[in-house]
């Protein structure tokens, strides 16, 4: 990787205030699955991690399991049927750990100054909408550019579940590092993408190949197994894959998590977590978002050092391993996008 200088110009600082205001937000009526979220290394007077559970994994899978998982995603993905006072109640507590990027952005660029900025960004529901159709949650043109002018000012990565080909058919920007398939396909910036993939030399790092012809058996019977239920859809995502329930009814999210179940039994390798409306399965390698995140950070140079301040903005739960890595930790969460001016929370203070 390559390292760019980070003189904070007020260019760079409109770039920045852009990246975190364009973000995307699909509705403003509920909380955690329409918030974009930034983790940075400010330090906060009070620590934010009230979210500790909520990224493990589901180690074995036995039957009692399933209610979970659905219980899991369900709080994952919350639905638009909330009633009002509990739906704002939930608001004000998750806002008041995560105040507003925006409102802080001084203090943020404050604690940047002089430390090489580098940029990891979620895909979906953080750079693109979430929509139905997995196949269709395309960015917008104002997105691409804003990310274009990231790019020419940072590192930047996209970090995401996506299988990189696909991600790259979305994103279109061969300047920017991805960590795809949850950081189990890392590839550096190239000029020649088509090139690149033939002679496979813009691959950094594979940790799971082995884990390659099972992914694909699995993916092969999860598609049969749940071709009965209407809207079930699997995505492969080349090292993981995704079990989508967005498109199914409710009533059979159970009965869909249980085929999950029953296949998955059958492979101990494999591990699961949740995420919006969706059921990931992945190696049970150690690798993760936040992983992806220490690796392209070595490979810039920066392991270990203070002289970074990287900038993470994700929405998902898997974008919290992300949240916890870095020097000092990724002690610092901030709600991200214009459309939530009005619930900020500004009274914490930042020592920088
Ligand atoms: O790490 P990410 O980039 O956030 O990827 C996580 C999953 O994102 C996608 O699913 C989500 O977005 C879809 C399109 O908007 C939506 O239909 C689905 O309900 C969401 O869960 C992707 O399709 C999955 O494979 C990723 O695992």
């Amino acid at each position: 990787m390559t390292k760019q200088n980070n003189v904070v110009t007020p260019e760079i600082n409109s770039c920045i205030n852009n990246l975190i205001s364009t973000v995307v937000l699909p509705t403003a009526t509920t909380v955690p699955e329409s918030m974009a979220m930034l983790g940075g290394f400010l330090d906060f007077s009070h620590n934010n991690n009230n979210n500790n559970n909520n990224n493990k994994f589901i180690k074995r899978f036995d039957g009692s399991k399933v209610n979970a998982w659905i219980d899991s995603m369900r709080a994952a993905s919350p639905t638009r049927t909330v009633n009002k006072s509990s739906e704002n109640q939930e608001k004000c507590s998750w806002i008041l750990y995560h105040p507003s990027a925006l409102k802080l952005f001084d203090q943020i660029l404050y604690s940047a100054k002089g430390k090489q900025i580098v940029v990891f960004l979620d895909y979906d529901g953080t750079l693109s909408p979430i929509v139905a159709d997995p196949d269709k949650a395309f960015m917008t043109r104002k997105m691409r550019g804003t990310l274009k002018d990231i790019a020419r000012n940072f590192p930047t990565a996209i970090v995401t579940g996506r299988c990189r080909d696909k991600v790259i058919n979305f994103v279109k920007l061969a300047e920017l590092y991805y960590a795809a398939s949850h950081g189990m396909d890392i590839m550096g910036p190239t000029k020649n993408q088509i090139a690149a993939e033939k002679t496979n030399k813009a691959v950094l790092f594979q940790p799971a190949s082995q884990f390659l012809p099972m992914i694909d058996e699995v993916y092969k019977i999860l598609l049969e197994k749940t071709k009965s239920v209407s809207g079930a859809k699997v995505e492969n995502n080349k090292f993981c894959l995704s079990v989508h329930f967005r498109c199914v009814d409710e009533k059979s999210w159970a009965p869909l998590a249980e085929k999950v179940r029953l296949v998955l039994n059958e492979y101990p390798k494999l591990k699961l977590t949740q995420g919006r409306k969706v059921l990931e399965i992945r190696p049970t390698i150690k690798w993760d978002k936040g992983k992806a995140l220490e690796f392209l950070l070595e490979s810039l140079g920066y392991e270990n050092s203070d002289d970074v301040f990287p900038i993470y903005i994700g929405d998902d739960r898997t974008d919290e391993d992300a949240f916890k890595k870095g020097p000092r930790g990724w002690n610092s969460c901030f709600q991200c996008s214009k459309r939530n001016k009005r619930f900020l929370h500004t009274s914490r203070s930042i020592r920088g």
